[in-house]
């Protein structure tokens, strides 16, 4: 796998640097998470392919084991509050004093500097504070988060791996690690680009929920069909625009046309009259085969029997049965390969990777005995 071979170790945290962690581990990197001691069982729903190590880090033994497991390792993931790194020893600097090649990441919400960089939040506020936020929403309503995608995860954890890619990239030429400032608001606001960029043709002129991409459109929709489904349209070109109302059966030269603000609501209406008139699976005998941008709106428990995603092998089960998105994208020599096992348990293998990064089962033994580092589930042999 591409990144076989990388060492990882990622401080446990939230949704967004685990999944950054995931993707990661999925490619074939090293992963080790370091998780609290007496902690109880993992939040951690993305640590597909990961290993625990489980240490206390408010005990001087502990931070000195973390550092060592760091200066042994391609790649730091933090996820902490600025400054947390710092107050523990573990800061940038100290670590890559004593390992100039490594890729130390740090994921917050509002990056490392700025009067909001020690403040707590959450994606919707990464994502109000990106400008994005403004522009969600329907018509005449307040501003809505799609889930916590947008910051957490396309600006915060997608963006934060792509940088420690690029990172491992440059350090084969320069031999040389760096620090990585992984803000989600800047993320999503870069995975926004093009909103800021298109603004110039006229694209997001109108308010909130009117414009042509931000559910003002009627061509640009979800409808509820007869049986209470739904289908996503999304007939932009003028080319796919007829064959939407063919398959709809509207005359286009009854009706307003396609790019007339003004007579969006009117138009609406009328789709939405027709779409409710047969059930989702009638629209697709209508619509496949056909480049009218129709396609139905699939539920989570839906998506992996329809037959595209299903030939494409596109959603993959684990272990336990439990079915989630197969990694992307397809690489074709190397591609990534999904853990089937489930995430672990905290401090599952805290033996086994601290024999891995050459400490003595003595040490460790002490270790444990202290409660500097814990060990749960399977027993490993010291
Ligand atoms: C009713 C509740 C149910 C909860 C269910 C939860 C279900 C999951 C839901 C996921 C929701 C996802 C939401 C929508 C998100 O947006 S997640 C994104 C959150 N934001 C970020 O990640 C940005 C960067 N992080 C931060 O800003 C902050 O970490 C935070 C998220 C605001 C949390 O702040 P806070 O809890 O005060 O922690 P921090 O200031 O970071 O300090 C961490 C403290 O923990 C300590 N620590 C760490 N590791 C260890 C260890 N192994 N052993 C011992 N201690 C450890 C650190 O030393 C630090 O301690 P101290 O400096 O505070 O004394």
């Amino acid at each position: 796998m591409a990144l076989a071979g990388v060492r990882v170790v990622e401080l446990a945290g939230l949704a967004p640097a685990p999944f950054c962690g995931m993707i990661l581990a999925d490619f074939g990197a090293n992963v080790v998470r370091v998780d609290r001691t007496k902690a109880g069982a993992s939040m951690d729903t993305q640590a597909r392919g990961k290993r625990s190590v489980a240490i206390n880090l408010k005990t001087s033994e502990g931070v000195s084991l973390l550092r060592k497991l760091c200066v042994q390792s391609d790649v730091v993931l933090e996820p902490y509050r600025k400054g947390v790194m710092e107050k523990l020893g573990l800061g940038p600097e100290d670590l890559l004093k004593e390992n100039p090649s490594l890729v130390y990441a740090r994921l917050t919400g509002y990056g490392q500097s700025g009067m909001y960089a020690t403040a707590a939040g959450h994606d919707i506020n990464y994502l109000a504070m990106s400008g994005l936020l403004s522009c969600l929403g329907r018509s005449g309503e307040k501003p809505y988060a799609p889930l916590n995608l947008l910051a957490d995860f396309a600006g915060g954890g997608l963006t934060c791996a792509l940088g420690i890619v690029l990172a491992l990239l440059e350090r084969t030429k320069s031999g040389k690690g760096q620090i990585i400032d992984s803000s989600m608001v800047e993320g999503a606001a870069y995975v926004g680009s093009f909103i800021w960029k298109s603004r110039a043709i006229g694209l997001w002129n109108r308010p909130r929920g009117e414009n042509m991409l931000d559910s003002g459109a009627p061509f640009y929709d979800t409808y509820r069909t007869a049986d209470d489904e739904h289908v996503a349209v999304g007939a932009i070109e003028p080319q796919f625009y007829k064959q939407l109302l063919q398959g709809l059966k509207l005359d286009e030269d009854q009706l307003p046309p396609q790019m007339s603000f003004s007579d969006w609501p009117e138009l609406r209406r009328i789709f939405s009259e027709r779409f409710a008139s047969k059930t989702q699976a009638d629209w697709l005998r209508i619509f496949d085969g056909t480049d009218a941008c129709v396609t139905p709106v699939l539920s989570l428990d839906q998506v992996s029997s329809h037959p595209h995603n299903s030939d494409r092998a596109s959603f993959v089960k684990d272990s336990n049965g439990e079915e989630s998105p197969r990694p992307a994208p397809l690489l074709s020599r190397t591609p990534a390969q999904a853990c089937v096992n489930p995430g672990p348990l905290i401090g599952e293998h805290t033996v086994e990777v601290l024999k891995e990064y050459g400490f003595k089962s003595s040490e460790i033994e002490k270790m444990l005995t202290a409660g500097v580092v814990e060990c749960s589930g399977v027993k490993a042999k010291l």
